[in-house]
This record gives structure tokens, sequence and C-alpha cells, in this order.
């Protein structure tokens, strides 16, 4: 009794490990999503606790492929360059002279720092825009009149990807795209990456936020929805009772599980190791939403 009581915090942490196990056995090979980006990219520990993450993902077997994005240190650079940021409907209008910056930080910065934190913790990343290997074409889009190089994907070429998990590095990727006018578009980093899974089939969309997930609001009572089918899913995006930040997320994983992908998730990247929490634990920490999600399809 007293060994037992002695070895009993060892004890627990061998069942965290044994709880992941069937985790581990089942999304090994396979190939999860990841968009990175909010508090989880502006916080230097976070940072590294969420690289940390993905590099324990690669060394048991998993494929992550990150797409990041950019916000705060973009217009960070635009401040000290003296360039002012007009906003339309909460978009950036990007002017050429804007979009040479965005590319800029995104690919010369962001990029490069996921990229050398992954190498410096012992996985091997290879960091790319989508331009390279034309992997994200885009359009302009006018969805919300003309607001310069905002685009949206109308292509996506995987090969580069593939070319990368087969030799088995970690793909960093910044969503500045290409166009067939030969212009530099930027896309949303959500979207970017839920094109992306689909086009891979990957098992797994998640998204890194700065909220819970999705919260259910009865009452004034808010709580996290742990689980949703496409159905579930659809009515709730439908019924009004959603924070408006959260529409693109939802719809953007909507259509990732429409199209393919197994699982979308929207997590808590606030949360250390919000990630391994997700993928190697029962409950999970976030909303996880599936074709169909059974109780008891964990296994
Ligand atoms: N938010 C949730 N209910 N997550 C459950 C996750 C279950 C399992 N770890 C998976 O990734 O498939």
């Amino acid at each position: 009794m007293i060994r037992k009581q002695k070895y009993g915090d060892e004890i627990a942490k061998a069942h965290v490990l044994i709880e992941a196990l069937p985790y581990i056995k089942k999304f090994s090979g396979k190939t999860v999503v990841i968009k990175y980006g909010g508090s989880a990219m502006l916080d230097c520990n976070l940072k590294r606790m969420v690289m940390q993450d993905i590099v324990l993902m690669k060394f048991v077997g998993l494929n992550p492929v990150i797409v990041h994005g950019g916000g705060p240190e973009i217009n960070k650079m635009l401040e000290k360059l003296g360039i002012e940021s007009k906003f339309v409907n909460g978009l950036r209008v990007t002017d050429e002279a804007t979009m040479e910056i965005v590319e800029m930080v995104l690919m010369g910065r962001i990029n490069k720092e996921i990229v050398s934190l992954i190498n410096e913790l012992g996985g091997q990343a290879i960091g790319i825009s989508g331009k390279d290997g034309k992997l994200l074409k885009a359009e302009k889009d006018i969805s919300n009149g003309d607001i310069g190089y905002v685009g949206k994907i109308v292509d996506v070429n995987i090969d580069v990807i593939t070319m990368m998990l087969e030799k088995g590095y970690i793909p960093v990727i910044a969503p500045v795209s290409f166009g067939d006018d030969g212009k530099t578009y930027n896309v949303n980093a959500d979207t970017a990456a839920g094109k992306i899974a689909e086009a891979l089939k990957a098992e797994k969309l998640i998204l890194l936020t700065d909220v819970e997930g999705i919260l259910s609001n009865i009452n004034d009572k808010s709580s996290l929805i742990s689980r949703m089918d496409l159905e579930h899913a659809k009515e709730f995006m439908n019924s009004g009772r959603i924070n408006g930040g959260m529409i693109p997320k939802l719809e953007c994983c909507i259509k990732a599980v429409e199209n393919g992908v197994k699982r979308a998730h929207i997590i808590d990247g606030r949360l250390t190791h919000s990630l391994l929490l997700e993928i190697f634990t029962d409950e999970g920490i976030g909303t996880m939403i599936g074709k169909e999600c059974f109780d008891d399809d964990n296994l």
C-alpha cells in the first residue's frame, strides 16, 4: 500500500501515456493539418510548447502540416514603415505596397521563425508559401468589393506537401498565393488550412484559436460543446446562437468535413499543450466535428 502511494504520481503519469496509446495507433501515418495563429503565436512560451507538441506528434508517427497566420506582426511592420492600414468589414485593404510587406513578414519572419523552432526542438521543417510548387492558386476576392490583393483559393496542388511528408519533413505554410495574372494574393489562413486538409484528405483539421471551442449559451450560461455531428454543426450555424467571430471558423470546419476530412477540431491555443490534450485523450479539450460523431468513436 505504502509502495502504491509512493509511486502513485508516477503511475498516474503512466496512465496518461496509456490513454494515448489507442490514438497513437489510430493516427499513426495519418495527416493532421494545424492552423496556427492567435495568442499561441504571440507568447514565447506558448509558441515553444505548440512546436513541442507538433514535434512529438511527428515522432509518434503522425504527419503534422502547419498553416500559419500573421496578423499583429504585419500591423506592427506596416506601422513601422508608415503604411496606413484601411479595413473594410474587418478585412485589410491590400494594395501592392501592403501586399509586399505582408509577404515579407509572413515568409521572411514568421515562417522562418516557426521552421527554426521546430528544427531546434529536433524536428525537420521546411517553410514554403502557397506559391511554392503552385500549392495555392487564388483569384481576386470581390465579395467585399475591390479591396486589392485579397484572394480566394481556386486550386490546390498538394504535390509539394506530399513530397515533403514522404521524406519525413514537417511542412510549414504561409498562406500567400499566386494568381494566373502573375500577382500575389493574401488569403485567409483558416480557409487555406481547410482547403489543404481537404486536398490531402487529412485525418484532422485543427484550428488553434483564442476561444475554448464552440460554446452553447443557454440561460446566459455558456458551456463548451465537446462533439458535434455535421447536422448539429449546420443547425447551430444557422441558429443565430453562434458568436460572430466563430462563424467563418465553424463554416470552414463544416466544409472540410463535408469534403472528406475525418474530423475538424476547434481548440483553445491559449491553453498549454492543447494539441496533445485534444489528440491523445478521450475527452479532448475543444470542439470536435465529424460527419457522425458517436460517443464510442474514440477508438
Ligand atoms: N473535443 C473532443 N470531444 N475531442 C475528442 C478527441 C478524441 C480523440 N482524441 C481524437 O482526437 O479523435
